[in-house]
Protein backbone atom coordinates (compact mmCIF):
# COMPACT_ATOMS: atom_id res chain seq x y z
CA UNK A 1 0.00 0.00 0.00
CA UNK A 2 2.63 2.67 1.27
CA UNK A 3 6.21 2.24 -0.28
CA UNK A 4 8.50 5.06 1.26
CA UNK A 5 12.06 4.82 -0.78
CA UNK A 6 15.56 6.15 0.39
CA UNK A 7 13.02 9.36 1.38
CA UNK A 8 15.28 12.54 2.30
CA UNK A 9 13.71 15.70 3.32
CA UNK A 10 14.02 19.16 4.44
CA UNK A 11 12.37 21.87 6.53
CA UNK A 12 13.41 25.42 5.99
CA UNK A 13 17.02 23.83 3.81
CA UNK A 14 17.54 21.89 7.17
CA UNK A 15 17.92 18.19 6.67
CA UNK A 16 15.51 15.97 8.46
CA UNK A 17 14.56 13.00 6.94
CA UNK A 18 17.83 10.99 5.78
CA UNK A 19 17.09 8.21 4.19
CA UNK A 20 13.81 6.16 5.41
CA UNK A 21 12.90 2.95 3.93
CA UNK A 22 9.21 2.08 4.71
CA UNK A 23 6.98 -0.39 3.51
CA UNK A 24 3.36 -0.47 4.90
CA UNK A 25 0.74 -3.10 3.83
CA UNK A 26 -2.95 -3.27 4.24
CA UNK A 27 -4.18 -4.82 7.25
CA UNK A 28 -1.05 -3.41 9.00
CA UNK A 29 -0.21 -1.68 12.02
CA UNK A 30 2.88 0.54 12.40
CA UNK A 31 4.23 2.56 15.39
CA UNK A 32 6.62 5.02 14.66
CA UNK A 33 8.76 5.97 17.77
CA UNK A 34 12.12 7.90 18.27
CA UNK A 35 13.62 10.82 20.57
CA UNK A 36 12.15 14.59 20.05
CA UNK A 37 12.77 16.16 17.45
CA UNK A 38 13.92 12.60 15.42
CA UNK A 39 11.73 13.46 12.36
CA UNK A 40 8.70 11.72 13.30
CA UNK A 41 6.11 14.62 12.34
CA UNK A 42 8.23 15.46 9.59
CA UNK A 43 7.63 12.43 8.21
CA UNK A 44 3.91 11.72 8.47
CA UNK A 45 3.88 15.56 6.68
CA UNK A 46 5.88 14.19 4.38
CA UNK A 47 3.72 11.25 3.67
CA UNK A 48 0.42 13.73 3.68
CA UNK A 49 2.22 16.36 1.12
CA UNK A 50 2.64 19.55 3.92
CA UNK A 51 3.82 21.99 1.17
CA UNK A 52 6.40 23.40 3.81
CA UNK A 53 8.23 19.89 3.44
CA UNK A 54 10.71 19.46 0.79
CA UNK A 55 11.67 16.31 -0.76
CA UNK A 56 15.01 16.06 -1.76
CA UNK A 57 15.38 12.62 -3.13
CA UNK A 58 13.42 9.15 -3.16
CA UNK A 59 9.94 8.48 -3.73
CA UNK A 60 6.16 7.99 -1.68
CA UNK A 61 3.76 5.90 -3.27
CA UNK A 62 0.33 5.12 -2.16
CA UNK A 63 -0.53 1.49 -4.38
CA UNK A 64 1.70 1.82 -7.07
CA UNK A 65 1.06 5.89 -7.34
CA UNK A 66 3.75 8.41 -6.99
CA UNK A 67 2.51 10.75 -4.68
CA UNK A 68 5.03 13.57 -5.64
CA UNK A 69 3.22 15.87 -7.73
CA UNK A 70 0.09 15.63 -5.92
CA UNK A 71 -1.48 18.27 -3.54
CA UNK A 72 -2.05 17.41 0.56
CA UNK A 73 -5.84 17.65 -0.63
CA UNK A 74 -5.54 15.10 -3.51
CA UNK A 75 -3.43 12.56 -1.13
CA UNK A 76 -6.32 12.81 1.15
CA UNK A 77 -9.00 12.12 -1.88
CA UNK A 78 -6.46 9.11 -2.65
CA UNK A 79 -7.25 8.02 0.72
CA UNK A 80 -4.48 9.67 3.04
CA UNK A 81 -5.75 10.71 6.57
CA UNK A 82 -3.40 12.98 9.02
CA UNK A 83 -4.65 13.36 12.12
CA UNK A 84 -4.42 17.13 13.10
CA UNK A 85 -4.51 17.94 9.78
CA UNK A 86 -8.19 18.90 9.72
CA UNK A 87 -9.59 22.29 11.20
CA UNK A 88 -11.62 21.17 14.83
CA UNK A 89 -12.06 24.75 15.80
CA UNK A 90 -14.76 25.98 13.54
CA UNK A 91 -17.55 28.20 15.59
CA UNK A 92 -20.68 27.25 15.35
CA UNK A 93 -20.46 24.19 13.49
CA UNK A 94 -21.42 21.05 15.71
CA UNK A 95 -19.67 17.44 16.05
CA UNK A 96 -22.63 15.89 14.25
CA UNK A 97 -22.52 18.44 11.18
CA UNK A 98 -18.90 18.67 11.13
CA UNK A 99 -18.67 14.77 11.06
CA UNK A 100 -21.37 14.99 8.26
CA UNK A 101 -19.14 16.95 6.07
CA UNK A 102 -16.36 14.45 6.90
CA UNK A 103 -18.58 11.92 5.27
CA UNK A 104 -19.59 13.31 1.78
CA UNK A 105 -16.24 14.77 1.33
CA UNK A 106 -14.67 11.01 1.19
CA UNK A 107 -17.32 10.19 -0.48
CA UNK A 108 -17.05 12.51 -3.34
CA UNK A 109 -13.35 11.65 -3.06
CA UNK A 110 -14.39 8.14 -4.10
CA UNK A 111 -16.79 9.40 -6.86
CA UNK A 112 -19.69 8.49 -4.41
CA UNK A 113 -22.88 10.89 -4.25
CA UNK A 114 -24.02 12.59 -1.02
CA UNK A 115 -24.81 10.39 1.55
CA UNK A 116 -28.72 10.96 2.10
CA UNK A 117 -29.13 12.70 5.74
CA UNK A 118 -30.77 10.11 7.59
CA UNK A 119 -28.27 7.45 6.61
CA UNK A 120 -25.65 9.84 7.66
CA UNK A 121 -27.26 10.53 11.06
CA UNK A 122 -27.55 6.65 11.41
CA UNK A 123 -24.10 6.15 10.62
CA UNK A 124 -22.79 8.91 13.18
CA UNK A 125 -25.29 7.18 15.97
CA UNK A 126 -23.57 3.62 15.06
CA UNK A 127 -19.99 5.12 15.12
CA UNK A 128 -20.66 7.06 18.08
CA UNK A 129 -21.74 4.45 20.02
CA UNK A 130 -18.80 2.04 18.85
CA UNK A 131 -16.38 4.40 19.51
CA UNK A 132 -17.85 5.60 22.89
CA UNK A 133 -18.63 9.08 22.03
CA UNK A 134 -21.62 10.12 23.64
CA UNK A 135 -24.71 11.87 22.59
CA UNK A 136 -24.04 15.44 24.08
CA UNK A 137 -20.25 15.19 23.06
CA UNK A 138 -22.01 14.45 19.13
CA UNK A 139 -23.93 18.25 19.77
CA UNK A 140 -21.14 20.02 20.89
CA UNK A 141 -19.68 23.43 19.16
CA UNK A 142 -16.54 22.67 17.40
CA UNK A 143 -15.21 26.16 18.74
CA UNK A 144 -16.21 25.26 22.37
CA UNK A 145 -13.03 24.42 23.65
CA UNK A 146 -12.23 20.38 23.94
CA UNK A 147 -9.64 19.38 26.15
CA UNK A 148 -6.73 17.39 24.38
CA UNK A 149 -8.65 13.52 24.98
CA UNK A 150 -11.76 15.25 23.72
CA UNK A 151 -9.75 16.38 20.18
CA UNK A 152 -8.05 12.95 20.00
CA UNK A 153 -11.76 11.59 19.98
CA UNK A 154 -12.85 13.94 17.42
CA UNK A 155 -9.63 12.76 15.39
CA UNK A 156 -10.70 8.98 15.60
CA UNK A 157 -14.08 9.65 15.47
CA UNK A 158 -13.46 11.62 12.05
CA UNK A 159 -10.99 9.12 10.60
CA UNK A 160 -14.37 6.51 11.25
CA UNK A 161 -16.30 8.83 8.77
CA UNK A 162 -13.56 9.35 6.46
CA UNK A 163 -12.55 5.33 6.40
CA UNK A 164 -8.87 5.89 4.69
CA UNK A 165 -6.85 3.61 3.23
CA UNK A 166 -3.85 4.82 5.39
CA UNK A 167 -4.43 6.54 8.45
CA UNK A 168 -1.83 8.83 10.37
CA UNK A 169 -2.44 8.86 13.97
CA UNK A 170 0.48 11.69 15.04
CA UNK A 171 1.12 11.84 18.94
CA UNK A 172 -1.98 9.34 19.32
CA UNK A 173 -1.13 9.14 23.00
CA UNK A 174 -0.04 12.72 24.04
CA UNK A 175 -2.06 14.42 26.60
CA UNK A 176 -4.34 11.31 27.41
CA UNK A 177 -5.27 10.38 30.43
CA UNK A 178 -5.61 6.18 31.47
CA UNK A 179 -9.18 5.91 30.52
CA UNK A 180 -9.10 8.40 27.78
CA UNK A 181 -6.06 6.35 26.30
CA UNK A 182 -8.01 2.93 26.93
CA UNK A 183 -10.87 4.46 24.22
CA UNK A 184 -8.79 6.32 21.81
CA UNK A 185 -7.00 3.13 21.41
CA UNK A 186 -9.87 0.73 21.67
CA UNK A 187 -10.93 3.13 18.97
CA UNK A 188 -8.55 2.64 16.77
CA UNK A 189 -8.45 -1.59 17.06
CA UNK A 190 -12.27 -0.91 15.87
CA UNK A 191 -11.42 0.63 12.78
CA UNK A 192 -8.72 -2.28 11.92
CA UNK A 193 -9.39 -3.87 9.31
CA UNK A 194 -7.60 -6.00 6.12
CA UNK A 195 -8.24 -3.21 3.53
CA UNK A 196 -6.35 -0.29 5.55
CA UNK A 197 -3.05 0.28 7.51
CA UNK A 198 -2.51 2.58 10.22
CA UNK A 199 0.68 4.49 11.24
CA UNK A 200 0.58 5.21 14.99
CA UNK A 201 3.50 7.75 15.89
CA UNK A 202 3.93 7.45 19.70
CA UNK A 203 6.25 7.91 22.95
CA UNK A 204 4.84 5.52 25.16
CA UNK A 205 4.97 1.94 24.89
CA UNK A 206 1.62 1.62 27.17
CA UNK A 207 -0.79 2.74 23.88
CA UNK A 208 1.16 -0.04 22.22
CA UNK A 209 -0.32 -2.84 25.12
CA UNK A 210 -3.76 -1.71 23.54
CA UNK A 211 -2.98 -1.07 20.09
CA UNK A 212 -0.81 -4.22 19.34
CA UNK A 213 1.37 -3.08 16.31
CA UNK A 214 2.77 -5.54 13.64
CA UNK A 215 5.62 -3.61 13.29
CA UNK A 216 7.84 -0.82 15.59
CA UNK A 217 9.72 1.94 14.12
CA UNK A 218 12.47 3.47 15.88
CA UNK A 219 13.68 7.28 13.98
CA UNK A 220 16.44 8.52 14.88
CA UNK A 221 18.23 11.56 13.44
CA UNK A 222 15.76 11.15 10.19
CA UNK A 223 16.55 7.43 9.70
CA UNK A 224 14.58 4.15 10.85
CA UNK A 225 17.80 2.19 12.87
CA UNK A 226 15.64 -0.59 14.18
CA UNK A 227 12.61 -2.05 13.37
CA UNK A 228 11.05 -4.91 15.28
CA UNK A 229 7.88 -5.98 16.97
CA UNK A 230 6.15 -4.42 19.92
CA UNK A 231 8.57 -6.21 22.40
CA UNK A 232 10.95 -3.81 20.96
CA UNK A 233 8.54 -1.10 22.40
CA UNK A 234 9.07 -2.66 25.46
CA UNK A 235 13.09 -2.48 25.72
CA UNK A 236 12.91 0.89 24.57
CA UNK A 237 10.93 1.98 27.68
CA UNK A 238 13.89 -0.08 29.70
CA UNK A 239 16.96 1.12 27.79
CA UNK A 240 16.00 4.73 26.89
CA UNK A 241 16.87 5.82 23.27
CA UNK A 242 20.75 6.26 24.00
CA UNK A 243 21.09 1.91 23.52
CA UNK A 244 19.65 2.20 20.21
CA UNK A 245 22.38 4.79 19.45
CA UNK A 246 25.18 2.65 20.81
CA UNK A 247 23.55 -0.57 18.90
CA UNK A 248 23.55 1.62 15.39
CA UNK A 249 27.35 3.10 15.80
CA UNK A 250 28.49 -0.74 16.62
N1 LIG B 1 8.05 23.84 10.14
C1 LIG B 1 9.30 23.66 10.57
N2 LIG B 1 10.24 24.63 10.44
C2 LIG B 1 11.50 24.45 10.85
N3 LIG B 1 11.96 23.32 11.43
C3 LIG B 1 11.08 22.33 11.60
C4 LIG B 1 9.72 22.43 11.18
N4 LIG B 1 9.09 21.27 11.46
C5 LIG B 1 10.01 20.48 12.04
N5 LIG B 1 11.20 21.11 12.11
C6 LIG B 1 12.44 20.56 12.67
O1 LIG B 1 12.57 19.24 12.23
C7 LIG B 1 13.13 18.41 13.24
C8 LIG B 1 12.25 17.21 13.44
O2 LIG B 1 11.01 17.65 13.97
P1 LIG B 1 9.76 16.68 14.12
O3 LIG B 1 8.63 17.50 14.62
O4 LIG B 1 9.58 15.92 12.87
O5 LIG B 1 10.29 15.70 15.25
P2 LIG B 1 9.47 14.64 16.12
O6 LIG B 1 10.28 13.40 16.10
O7 LIG B 1 8.07 14.56 15.67
O8 LIG B 1 9.57 15.33 17.55
P3 LIG B 1 8.57 15.28 18.83
O9 LIG B 1 8.73 13.93 19.44
O10 LIG B 1 9.12 16.35 19.70
O11 LIG B 1 7.18 15.57 18.35
C9 LIG B 1 13.28 19.29 14.48
O12 LIG B 1 14.63 19.70 14.57
C10 LIG B 1 12.38 20.46 14.19
O13 LIG B 1 12.86 21.62 14.80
Amino acid sequence: MLEIKNLHASVEEKDILKGINLEVKPGEVHAIMGPNGSGKSTLASVIAGKEEFEVEKGSISLNGEDLEELAPEERAHKGIFLSFQYPVEIPGVSVTNFMKTAINESRKARGLDDMPANQMLKLIREKSEMLEIDRKFLSRSLNEGFSGGEKKRNEIFQMAMMEPKLAILDETDSGLDIDALRIVANGVNKLRSKDNAIIVITHYQRLLEYIVPDFVHVLHDGKIVKSGTKELALELEDKGYDWIKQETVV
